[in-house]
């Protein structure tokens, strides 16, 4: 079953009167129930501009995209929930009521609100610091509680852009083995944006690699190694051979990557 269909999405920007940037072009994909879809590109080359019109942040200027076969026209998190790099937590509003803040904005009662935020804050091992302030937990848990907030939604896609991206490379880690043993009991989609290579193969059941600006598919690669992964996965032959054609493929898009005019008119 497909939970998200990307069909002919381009995004273009008025940059100013008259100017256009055009993000992202000719970007069809899907994405299946329980899939774990990991995006990868040169920077500037639209990944999160189609992120956001996935979860209805932002409209294509051209093309669409479905939601269980529905165009998404707006953010329902029930639909899709996002967790960004910068957490984007209340820093005066405790761990509990952040964790409950999108149900708090969906209309939800308090008593739903409580029960699902404190249960999902314990399914991400932070149960103890509900009264804690976000200042009080490091880079690795308040990524923690963004997450628990998104799957409170119940989400069935999370859109996930470079969450691990502030982090250090222990606190990486541990968010990633969390994230994993999170996703298998959920069993959620994921859309994962990295700059990390390791990262777009560890998680993915496929990865879809994005030119430089504007931004169109250039190659799919399905990762087909069986689940629960470790990260011994990262010796094995098929790991190292998907890694170099990443490489190599990004290499080139850099390289591309030489500054741009911008598009005037349509
Ligand atoms: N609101 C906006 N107005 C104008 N231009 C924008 C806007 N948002 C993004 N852009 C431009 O669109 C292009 C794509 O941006 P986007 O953030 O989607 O790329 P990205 O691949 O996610 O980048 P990165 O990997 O660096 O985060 C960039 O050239 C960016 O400057």
């Amino acid at each position: 079953m497909t939970d998200l269909r990307v069909e002919g999405l381009q995004v273009a920007y008025e940059t100013r009167p008259g100017e256009r940037l055009v993000a992202c072009q000719d970007i069809s994909l899907t994405v299946a129930s329980g899939e774990f879809v990991t995006i990868i590109g040169p920077s500037g080359c639209g990944k999160s501009t189609v992120l956001h019109c996935m979860g209805g942040l932002l409209p294509p200027t051209q093309g669409r995209v479905l939601f269980g076969g529905d165009e998404v026209v707006q953010p329902n998190p029930h639909n899709a929930a996002f967790v960004f790099q910068d957490y984007s937590l209340f820093p005066w509003k405790n761990i509990l009521e952040n964790v409950g803040m999108g149900l708090t904005f969906a209309g939800a009662g308090k008593t739903e609100i409580a029960g699902k935020a404190a249960e999902k804050l314990d399914f991400v091992g932070l149960g103890e610091f509900a009264h804690a302030l976000p200042r009080e937990l490091s880079g690795g848990m308040q990524q923690r509680v963004a997450v628990a907030r998104a799957l409170a939604m119940e989400p069935r896609v999370l859109l996930m852009d470079e969450p691990f991206g502030a982090l250090d490379e222990q606190s990486r880690r541990t968010l990633g083995s969390d994230m994993a043993r999170i996703l298998e009991q959920t069993q959620r989609s994921v859309v994962l944006i990295t700059h990390s290579l390791d990262e777009a193969i560890f998680w993915a059941d496929r990865i879809i690699v994005m030119s430089a600006r504007p931004g169109t598919i250039i190659e799919e690669i399905e990762v087909k190694a069986p689940r629960p992964r470790d990260l011994s996965m990262m010796t094995e032959p098929e790991f190292q051979a998907i890694r170099v054609r990443l490489f190599d493929l990004i290499q080139l898009q850099q390289a591309k990557k030489a500054p741009q005019p911008l598009a005037g008119g349509r």
